[in-house]
């Protein structure tokens, strides 16, 4: 596993990671998430010894990555696809890395096979496009069959077949046994993905919690309702001391019941509905919802390319202050 106890960087007045402890377990994909700036790159590459910690320590396996012998038998990461000699062949590249940490040729060929880069093995990576040094990186992360993987924004450049193969990959690797910390920005693969989650912003700690009670913990769920017997229907609700928000195009919000009950309801009173949907918030709803304080850098619609329209709110948007006022109320 992965341990971090205090884990703190500062480059000159800028914390850039702030008194971080947290522990990523093995057997599942660990999500590592945070705005732009929130200090994840940093905190990967202290993990990996690339960077002093000002404060505080990250363990791998019980030692820092200096202690480790042979560390890509202990952990392998991908952090950045283009740090590689270009000049050298993938097959090369490879090569190098496995000799330098007591690992046989054989194995160049076997991770050249896992990420389909075999036929491409000899040519240089420098012709190589953004996707296939993707896969070149997850190679060199794979090269020492590690417990440990790590991976910063893996499906970069990946075209969506990419993408499926990755995201396979790490669960595969994680119902191994092996212990899966990865970041992206891309929330919905993320969801696809992820089991647990670690969330920073500005690097502190904002979440270390399972992908559901997040979403759950972070959104709100409610059920939408619709009937051409609005005021029958509201009437009904107000009797059993629900309570509904009306949301424009005569549809009706509902907190704290659950679909089933809804329609019961309904049926009971012989009220005809053309809308019952439950309304799943999705992770990128919890994730802006619970880092918008946090977010550092914002565009504003002002500097949008003249002529632009203005992006539609997101449904997190939409559901804006009333909900606000209800959290706090609440
Ligand atoms: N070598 C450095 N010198 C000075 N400041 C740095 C250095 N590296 C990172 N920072 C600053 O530390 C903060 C965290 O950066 P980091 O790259 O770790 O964030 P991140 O979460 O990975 O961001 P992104 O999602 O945009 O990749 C940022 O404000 C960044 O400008």
């Amino acid at each position: 596993m992965i341990e971090l106890e205090g884990l703190t960087k500062r480059y000159g007045e800028k914390l850039a990671v702030n008194n971080l402890t947290f522990t990523v377990h093995p057997g599942i994909v660990t999500g590592f998430l945070g705005p732009n700036g929130a200090g994840k790159s940093t905190t990967m590459r202290m993990m990996l010894g690339l960077d002093n910690p000002t404060a505080g320590a990250a363990r791998i396996d019980g030692k820092r990555y200096a202690q480790l012998k042979d560390p890509l038998k202990y952990i392998g990461a991908l952090l950045d696809a283009k740090a590689m000699h270009g000049g050298r062949s993938a097959f090369n590249h490879l090569l190098c890395l496995a000799q330098s940490n007591g690992i046989p040729r054989a194995r160049v060929h076997e991770v050249l096979d896992t990420v389909g880069l075999t036929q491409v093995a000899k040519k240089k990576a420098k012709g190589f496009s953004l996707g296939m040094g993707q896969r070149l990186g997850i190679a060199g992360a794979l090269l020492g069959d590690p417990e440990i993987l790590m991976f910063d924004e893996p499906v970069n450049g990946l075209d969506p077949e990419g993408i499926h193969w990755i995201r396979n990959l790490m669960k595969s690797l994680a119902s191994q046994g092996r212990t899966v910390f990865v970041s992206s920005h891309l929330m919905s693969e993320m969801a696809l993905t992820a089991d647990h989650l670690v969330v920073i912003g500005q690097g502190r700690l904002l979440a270390d919690t399972s992908m559901a009670d997040f979403i759950h913990q972070n959104s709100r769920s409610y059920v939408r309702l619709r009937s051409p017997q609005r005021e029958r229907l509201l009437d009904v609700l107000h009797q059993e001391g629900v309570t509904a928000v009306e949301a424009g195009n005569g549809t009706l919000e509902v907190d704290g019941t659950t679909s089933e009950d809804l329609g019961e309801l309904a049926a009971r009173h012989q009220l005809v509905l053309h809308e019952l949907s439950p309304q799943r918030a999705s992770l990128e709803e919890a994730f802006m919802q619970l880092t918008a304080e946090s977010v550092e850098y914002h565009a504003h619609a002002d500097h949008a390319a003249p002529g632009a329209a203005p992006p539609p709110p997101t449904q997190a948007e939409g559901w804006g202050e009333s909900w606000q006022q209800q959290k706090k109320g609440s």
